[in-house]
């Protein structure tokens, strides 16, 4: 039996992003707590509209521990809108995070930067485990759209959804923002791959322990420059030399930055947060 609209009630509205809103929801039936994502699709032509059910079907294949559980679509067709139904993270986002300390001048410990980075890297392998020949890549990782759960575990969100809204007519197009974490590939017009999820990985990463991106710009050429030059300065001394080595490794521009698969062995003798899978 399908979900239709009245199986929920909205609670509160969580925020705004490129693509619509985002709103908490309780289930009537069993009272469980989700959230759901508004997207108008009235704009859309038809090869849009294609995309964006392509995209959500993806999602919907997508299940594993670090990545925001996808459950169900609803269309509403009076409106254009599709409502699209997902786990809710109870902590927030790394942006949030990253806003707070940078606000407190306080930074986050060395154990939980080691443990965002692995299980979003268990996260990322996963979507880049080709599946019939398709790997499913995120094209817009950045600290707003990872998430944590109620022990602080990573929860990706936003798979694919990037894609969905790079379309001529969505307001994304309008959407400001500095690319701050745009990959090599994409400054030298070369087509997006899984190593340029991996850099913005990287990108993210460092922002979330120095507190600023490794490449920061008043303008999109300057940016551009220094995203070919690739140097930036060492992360803040309190973090090591491991963590710090292994970030400038998904930040490279001279040899591509490595597989998701290749991070997590070199995290494997470094750490023992990998988690079983
Ligand atoms: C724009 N900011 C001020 C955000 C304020 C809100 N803070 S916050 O840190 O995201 C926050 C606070 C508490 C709970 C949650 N949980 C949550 N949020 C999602 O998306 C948030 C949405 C993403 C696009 C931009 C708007 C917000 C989820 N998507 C799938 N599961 C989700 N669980 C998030």
């Amino acid at each position: 039996m399908p979900s239709t609209l009245d199986d929920f009630e909205v609670m509160a509205t969580i925020g705004t992003g490129s693509y619509g809103t985002c709103k908490k929801i309780r289930r009537k039936k069993d009272g469980k707590v989700m959230v759901w994502k508004e997207m108008e699709y009235g704009s859309m032509t038809e090869s849009e509209k294609q995309m964006l059910v392509s995209e959500v079907n993806l999602l919907r294949e997508l299940r594993h521990q670090h990545i925001v559980r996808y459950y169900d679509r609803i269309i509403d067709r009076t409106q254009a809108i599709i409502y699209i139904i997902m786990e809710y993270c109870q902590g927030g986002d790394l942006a949030s995070i990253i806003s707070r300390n940078r606000k407190e001048g306080t930074h986050v410990s060395e154990d939980f930067a080691w443990k965002i980075l692995i299980q979003a890297t268990l996260a990322l392998k996963e979507c880049h485990r080709r599946k019939n020949g398709k790997a499913v890549l995120h094209r817009d990782l950045k600290p707003a759209n990872v998430f944590l759960d109620a022990e602080a575990n990573v929860k990706l969100g936003d798979f694919g959804l990037a894609r969905v809204l790079h379309h001529e007519h969505s307001l994304a197009q309008t959407y400001v923002g500095t690319p701050y974490y745009m990959s090599p590939e994409l400054v030298n017009n070369q087509s997006y791959n899984e190593k340029s999820d991996i850099w913005s990985l990287g990108c993210m990463l460092y922002e979330l322990c120095a507190l600023a991106p490794p490449f920061t710009a008043t303008n999109e050429g300057e940016l551009k420059r220094k995203i070919r030059i690739g140097q930036f300065p060492r992360l803040p001394t309190q973090y090591s030399l491991e963590l710090d080595m292994i970030i400038r490794r998904m930040i490279q521009v001279e040899c591509l930055p490595p597989r998701a698969l290749e991070l997590l062995e070199k995290c494997s003798c470094e750490n023992s947060y990998v988690t079983t899978e």
